[in-house]
């Protein structure tokens, strides 16, 4: 099994003006896995958590409780091996970097790269994300959406990952780009061999893109099933968000 989550909690503390601090349980003993090539996707409304379940299995921030395995060991072990890609390009690209920068700072986390072969690598990595050379020295503002997420979905690689977690990363896309994005994951999967969490709040989106389907609601994963057996899902609140996207 590539990935495989047990049990996970978390909780924040927050601070009422008139009261003492509270504890805000955010996910509560969720469990579920992915196997090597799958995509698949993670709905649930806004504030559920996916976000949150983003962060603690990419390593950004800590579970109250509960493990994050990939292929049987501890992801703190093997945190490059988790990319993410964000939905806001624009906050998650530093703007003082340029676009070399941005893919060689991701390069250089698993060890050094001598500059002539480290241009090289950025210029593969452009290709494969189907970005010209040319736009190696421009910023973050000089490249319009799709472009900006081909970098982040380029940075992404460059830790050469097993697993990418998009976080709804065409949500701030027009249609036409988002179909261009998509199909450069669904390409990039088979050429790398790669795996995908899809957050998204978009059911259509899940059936084109994903082999199953996890459903977050009130702190747990109340279902998971094939998307192709979508028509048949149990949970009353599974039914209701796919009535809701007919
Ligand atoms: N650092 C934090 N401190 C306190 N509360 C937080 C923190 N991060 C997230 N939360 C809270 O956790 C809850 C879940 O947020 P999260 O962003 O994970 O949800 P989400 O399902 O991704 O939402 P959306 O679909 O709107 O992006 C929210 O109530 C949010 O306010």
């Amino acid at each position: 099994m590539l990935l495989t989550v047990n049990h996970l909690r978390k909780s924040y503390l927050h601070t009422h003006a008139l009261s003492p601090k509270h504890e805000h349980v955010i996910i509560e003993d969720v469990s579920f896995q992915i196997e090597k090539g799958q995509s698949v996707g993670l709905v649930g409304e806004s504030g559920s958590g996916k976000t949150t379940l983003a962060h603690i299995i990419s390593g950004i921030e800590m579970p109250d409780s509960g493990e994050v395995l990939l292929d049987g060991l501890p992801t703190n072990r093997r945190k490059q091996r988790i990319s993410v890609v964000f939905q806001d390009y624009t906050t998650s690209i530093n703007p003082t970097m340029n676009v070399m920068q941005v893919i060689a700072e991701s390069l250089q986390i698993n060890g050094y790269i001598p500059k002539q072969l480290l241009q090289v690598e950025v210029e593969k990595i452009l290709e494969r994300v189907g970005l010209s050379s040319k736009l190696m020295y421009r910023y973050i503002h000089e490249l319009s959406g799709g472009q900006a997420q081909r970098v982040c979905i380029g940075r992404a690689l460059a830790t050469s990952p097993s697993l990418i977690i998009l976080d709804e990363p065409i949500s701030s896309l027009d249609i036409p780009t988002q179909v261009q994005i998509l199909d450069l994951l669904e390409k990039l999967k088979y050429e790398l061999g790669l795996s995908y969490l899809f957050i998204t709040h978009n059911i259509q989106t899940v059936c084109y893109f994903c082999d199953q389907v996890l459903f977050l609601y009130q702190k747990q994963i109340i279902e998971q099933c094939m998307t192709e057996q979508l028509a048949y899902v149990k949970h009353p609140y599974s039914k209701s968000l796919l009535a809701s996207a007919i």
